[in-house]
């Protein structure tokens, strides 16, 4: 795999998806032409059931497309097997959800240096720079079940940045949080991906969130409005 700093992160050419549904074909990604450029950030938006995590799914390489070409980092998927994809998602994406998804019996220290293990890498001074900036630099030690949601998701955060990826793929990070919580995340969510030069493409029903992004695409039947 190639990876040049020009080529755009995420490129979707004429991408199409549908679902059988109760005997009727319900197509809910319509030939879709899009593209993420390094550092760019953008907010998914779009009613409930538009296709939005089908989306995240098939850039992350967890649902295929019917059709169409998907491209990361300049090299195309079509033939990616999963060696490529494990190799793209371990060098390259971060994720975080609404539901933090963290390991339990690990903790916060263990949870964010996870990714860095995987690459043979270990905790490093950009581990210490993400636990500072998200105040968490007291709380490595504790177990992450131990914490409130602001924390723990501040540790998925720092865990999707960890190693710095391209690309960061956010389902409603903020959902579970208050508002107050929700802008301190969003907040710092931007800050570092910007540090790290990672992309965000972040799926989102609240324009507070959504703000935070510098473009929206919002998805309504099979079809992105920009
Ligand atoms: N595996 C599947 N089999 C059948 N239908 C599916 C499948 N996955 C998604 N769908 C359908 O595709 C449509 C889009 O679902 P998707 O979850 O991507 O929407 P969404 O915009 O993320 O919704 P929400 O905002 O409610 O999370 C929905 O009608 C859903 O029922």
């Amino acid at each position: 795999m190639t990876h040049s700093s020009h080529a755009a992160v995420v490129t979707l050419t004429q991408i199409t998806k549908g679902f059988d549904d109760g005997g009727q074909y319900h197509q809910v990604l319509n030939q879709l032409n899009l593209s993420i450029l390094p550092g760019e950030t953008v907010a998914l938006t779009g009613p409930s059931g538009s296709g939005k995590s089908t989306l995240l799914n098939i850039i992350g390489g967890f649902e295929q497309a019917d059709s169409g070409e998907l491209s990361l980092l300049g090299n195309s998927t079509q033939r990616w097997g999963d060696a490529e994809w494990s190799a793209f998602r371990r060098r390259s994406l971060g994720v975080v959800f609404q539901q933090y998804n963290l390991l339990t019996p690990l903790n916060v220290a263990d949870n964010i240096q996870f990714p860095l293990s995987l690459l043979g890498e270990r905790w490093n001074d950009w581990c210490d720079y993400l636990v500072n900036k998200l105040g968490i630099a007291e709380l490595t030690q504790r177990a992450v079940e131990q914490l409130s949601g602001g924390q723990q998701q501040r540790v998925a955060i720092a865990r999707a940045l960890a190693h710095r990826p391209a690309l960061l793929l956010a389902d409603e990070p903020t959902g579970n949080l208050d508002a107050n919580a929700g802008d301190e995340v969003m907040q710092l969510l931007v800050k570092l991906a910007a540090d790290a030069g990672t992309s965000i493409l972040m799926v989102t029903h609240s324009d507070t969130a959504a703000q935070y992004m510098t473009r929206r695409w919002h998805l309504e039947q099979g079809k992105i409005h920009e």
